[in-house]
């Protein structure tokens, strides 16, 4: 019997489900190749020229995983919890996290925001990387730029960009530790869950949930399912600017949050701390922060 661990067929993806195979072997003794790795198409891989937000947001990344999920043809499936829709069906449980890797954007072609020439392109399909960057130079013109690591880099060196924006994890799991330069989390917050790998379960698989949950890294877990928490509370989806990142020291977790304009010229950061298993801190930071931002912000938080 062989335990199926779905995934996504991008380079990414397919390391990360890798990651997870070798960590479910050695957490249980057990030869690696009894572990089999399901590679599974998803809209959005075979869509490439458009927004994710025109063409259906986040789900394009799971919504094949789950159905395989579903219909038992995986026992679990491998995400980038960035990926992963706030809001997942019954059937769904996130059973394990890896430990996070490096939650920051790396900047690519210019070493700091501030070297962007005046009126500088950069590409980006993430509204909350386009609003942080608006919000730092607001003379930035904004282009769609989508594609695996590889096509966006040969998109830049061709000069169609100044400059682009990765996330920090993508490239060190792919081995691009050289790629850019990292930007603190003060210049431009993270995206919920960036950094984090998930594993997916059936909900009624109790067998698939207990061997899965072998290699949970509660602090990652934690510090996602506040940061989720938070998008949950705003009714936030991919159209949504939100950085949003919680931290564990001890038994406290913080999380810090910007709600941004689309334009950037609007924003609001605050955080609150408290107990770890505080399930009312994302919401009622969230409700905070609502209530104070101004209508170019609070309006694309459908509630
Ligand atoms: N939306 C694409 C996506 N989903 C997860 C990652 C990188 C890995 C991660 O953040 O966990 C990326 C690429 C990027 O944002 O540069």
């Amino acid at each position: 019997m062989t335990f199926k661990l779905g995934t996504r067929g991008s380079p990414l993806a397919l390391v990360q489900a890798h990651a997870t195979r070798d960590a479910l072997a050695k957490a249980h003794g057990i030869d690696p190749a009894t572990i089999e790795i399901v590679m599974i198409k998803t809209t959005g891989d075979r869509v490439q020229d458009r927004a994710l937000a025109e063409i259906g947001g986040k789900a394009l990344w799971t919504k094949e995983l789950d159905r395989a999920l579903c219909a038992h043809e995986i026992d679990a499936a491998v995400h980038s919890m960035k990926d992963v829709e706030t809001v997942r069906p019954t059937e769904i449980r996130i059973a394990a996290m890896l430990p996070r890797a490096d939650v920051r954007d790396r900047l690519v072609g210019i070493a700091s925001l501030a070297d962007l020439p005046r009126d500088g392109v950069v590409g980006t399909s993430s509204p909350r990387r386009a609003a942080q960057v608006l919000s730092h130079r607001p003379d930035a013109r904004i282009v769609l730029f989508r594609g695996n690591v590889d096509t966006r880099l040969a998109k830049l060196a061709a000069g169609e960009v100044d400059a682009t924006l990765l996330a920090a994890a993508g490239l060190e799991r792919l081995g691009r530790h050289e790629v850019g330069t990292a930007l603190s989390i003060d210049t431009l917050l993270p995206a919920p869950s960036q950094g984090a790998v998930g594993i997916e379960v059936r909900a009624e698989d109790a067998a698939a949930l207990a061997f899965v949950r072998a290699i949970d890294h509660a602090p990652t877990h934690q510090a996602v399912r506040a940061e989720r928490g938070f998008l949950a509370a705003l009714g936030a989806d991919c159209h949504s600017p939100v950085g949003a990142l919680a931290t564990i020291d001890g038994d406290v977790l913080t999380l810090r949050a910007q709600l941004l304009a689309q334009d950037g010229s609007a924003q609001v950061v605050d955080s609150a701390s408290g107990a770890i298993d505080d399930i009312d801190l994302p919401r009622t930071l969230a409700e905070t922060m609502l209530a104070r931002a101004p209508e170019s912000v609070a309006k694309l938080f459908a509630r």
